[in-house]
């Protein structure tokens, strides 16, 4: 058994986006405005610094900045996942350490970026992090951007350890879900990463998930994590049907993030737009189509929480 509480990751985990001034620069008060938000929404958590949060764009020291606001603002309220992937382990080393100051509750890394990495490298890697604080650490398999693919071996040593709880997986094989879960006994955490299977990682085995659709529309996660609890299988694999069709929409953009902020500055979160080389959304034609996105999701919001 882990000595850790690990019902605090189990349930709807947004992946914070970034939060920038009209200069580019860190906006530690969009940060808290809209962490504050999202507490107010009642999900179970954030994972700060990963993919939607452009950590692999920030410098060490910005990211400590967000994570920092992110810790004051709710902090206390929700479970908050510092993701310290950086294509350096000293690096990740160094925010571990920070996330362990501030409070985190778990750390969470990519396998270090760029280098094609031996198994043992990823293990060295990892291992540097997780032997830098007492924090719990959720690995983080993301194969289609990192290049890396987590063996069941490795995944089955790394579970071994107390502190390594979890793994969130955003590789789209719900079979490889269900094999990593077993493989990582029964309190190992798998979280889903696939928004667009979110039910069907869940049914095969995932704790809950993290994402990064979850931001413009977690009442939606939660409708559809509500009704797979209450057994309600056909609902809500209609929810999961509409959230997939506002997915492919939120896809169809020049990158999704900047599609997700242009979505949260219409409801009055202005976070900036993403950081190159991810685009924003530039044109007359795209903002029109954001605005009738936009206007979808709030009248599904209001649905699911009717
Ligand atoms: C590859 C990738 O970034 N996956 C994210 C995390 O797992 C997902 O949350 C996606 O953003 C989402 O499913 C939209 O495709
Ligand atoms: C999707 C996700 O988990 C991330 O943005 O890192």
């Amino acid at each position: 058994m882990k000595t850790y509480d690990l019902d605090a990751f189990r349930g709807i985990i947004i992946a914070l986006y970034s939060s920038y001034d009209e200069h580019g620069e860190i906006n530690t008060k969009a940060v808290r405005e809209i962490a504050r938000h999202y507490a107010n929404v009642g999900v179970k958590g954030l994972y700060v610094g990963g993919s939607s949060g452009e950590g692999m764009l920030q410098s060490v020291e910005e990211r400590k900045l967000v994570l920092a606001a992110v810790m004051a603002e709710v902090g206390d309220e929700l479970t908050i996942i510092a993701h310290v992937g950086a294509p350096a382990t000293r690096d990740s080393v160094e925010l571990a350490k920070h996330a362990a100051e501030v409070g985190a509750h778990a750390v969470s890394a990519v396998p270090a970026i760029y280098y094609r990495l031996s198994p043992q490298s990823v293990e060295s890697h990892w291992q540097a992090i997780i032997d830098s604080t007492s924090l719990p650490f959720i690995i983080y398999h993301i194969p289609q951007t990192t290049g890396f693919h987590l063996s069941k071996q490795l995944l089955t040593k790394m579970a071994a350890q107390d502190k390594v709880i979890g793994v969130k997986i955003s590789a789209e094989s719900t079979f490889e879900l269900q094999q990593f879960k077993a493989a990582g006994g029964r309190d190992f955490l798998v979280l889903n990463g696939p928004d667009e299977q979110y039910l069907a990682g869940r049914s095969i085995g995932a704790d809950g998930g993290i994402g990064g659709t979850y931001g413009v529309m977690p009442e939606l996660f939660l409708k559809i994590e509500r009704c797979y609890v209450q057994g309600d299988l056909a609902e809500a694999q209609r929810w999961q049907f509409i959230v997939n069709e506002l997915i492919v929409e939120l896809l169809s953009f020049p990158s999704l993030y900047g599609a997700c902020k242009a979505i949260l500055k219409l409801r009055g979160f202005d976070l900036g737009e993403p950081r190159m080389p991810l685009l924003p959304v530039v044109t007359e034609a795209d903002h029109a189509r954001i605005e009738q996105l936009n206007a979808r999701i709030l009248s599904y919001i209001e649905q699911a929480n009717a």
